[in-house]
């Protein structure tokens, strides 16, 4: 995807985790300075640490921060999101857009907490944003406008690749996509300890199986890449790959990745209607 102009400054609202992660991505993308990033924090060492990391406008005044952004993206965790609208709400002005990452508060409840004259859009981004290989879904709300999601392809095409979808389509991602770096590492953890369980010393362990799963990526990225024939280039048939693959199936492999992704997904339905509930009376 050709990569267009963020759109200055791009405000981050909570700097945690996430917000890190995409303040990285963007930089490191060279298509935003760090004098073109503003993020809010609670806590002042917080601010110092991304200060003092990235070079960053560190703000401790939301509604400040969102004034003139290009873009604003909402990375509080949901128990502080709706407080966080209505601070900056009054703050927003006509044609400014407004990105929430978070999981669980769906469009409609989104829509109804900020002014009509924004335009609201839902991005799932996962931390591979950090070294611009993300691949984050996007929705639109009902009331945005063509510019808007032209800025908003832009924050997550410097970071990766955005993918337009439903809203239902991204619920699903929260449980495969966003959840699933976790799980990737999670395989290589237990990689490891297979490896231990052998004999071997723990850190070679623990080297031998990230190299692995760095190597398999590799390759996975390699243009026209397909997992079926990636996987006979390394199993004989009657081999050893193939005995070691039949083991993962006859133990239910695909069964407990489809259990994690579903849970997740479950987890993520049950917030997003609580949320909903929650949202449908007054504060
Ligand atoms: N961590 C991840 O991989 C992903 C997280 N998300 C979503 O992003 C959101 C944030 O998640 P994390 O970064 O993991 O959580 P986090 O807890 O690391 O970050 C949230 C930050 O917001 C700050 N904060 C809270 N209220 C604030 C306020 N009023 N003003 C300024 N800062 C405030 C907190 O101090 C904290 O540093 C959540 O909604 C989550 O669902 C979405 C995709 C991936
Ligand atoms: O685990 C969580 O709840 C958050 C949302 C998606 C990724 N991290």
């Amino acid at each position: 995807m050709a990569l267009h102009p963020v759109p200055s400054p791009v405000a981050l609202l909570g700097g945690g985790k996430i917000a890190e992660a995409l303040i990285q991505g963007l930089l490191r993308s060279g298509l935003v300075r760090p004098s073109d990033v503003r993020v809010t924090v609670r806590r002042s060492e917080r601010g110092e640490a991304l200060r003092s990391r990235h070079g960053v406008h560190v703000l401790m005044d939301n509604a400040q921060a969102v004034r003139g952004a290009g873009v604003v993206l909402l990375a509080v965790r949901q128990a502080q999101l709706r407080d966080l609208m209505a601070v900056i709400s009054p703050a927003l002005a006509p044609g400014q857009t407004v990105v929430s990452l978070s999981a669980d508060v769906r469009l409609a409840q989104l829509e109804a907490a900020l002014p009509s004259f924004v335009s609201v859009i839902r991005a799932m981004p996962h931390t591979p944003v950090r070294v611009g290989a993300g691949v984050t879904p996007l929705t639109a709300g009902t009331r945005v406008m063509e510019a808007a999601k032209r800025a908003v392809e832009s924050v997550f095409a410097a970071t990766g690749q955005p993918l337009w979808m439903s809203e239902e389509a991204l619920t699903v991602c929260t449980g495969v996509s966003c959840t699933g770096p976790a799980y990737v590492f999670r395989f290589v953890e237990a990689l490891a300890q297979a490896a231990v369980a052998h004999g071997m010393d723990a850190a070679e362990a623990a080297a031998l199986a990230k190299g692995t799963l760095i190597g398999a990526a590799k390759l996975l990225a390699e243009p026209d890449a397909a997992t079926p024939r990636l996987i006979a280039e390394i199993a004989t048939p009657g081999g050893i790959t193939e005995a070691g693959l039949l083991a993962m199936e006859a133990e239910g492999l695909p069964r407990v990745v489809g259990e994690a992704v579903s849970v997740a997904i479950q987890r993520t339905r049950e917030r997003a209607d609580a949320n909903a509930a929650a949202y449908s009376t007054p504060k």
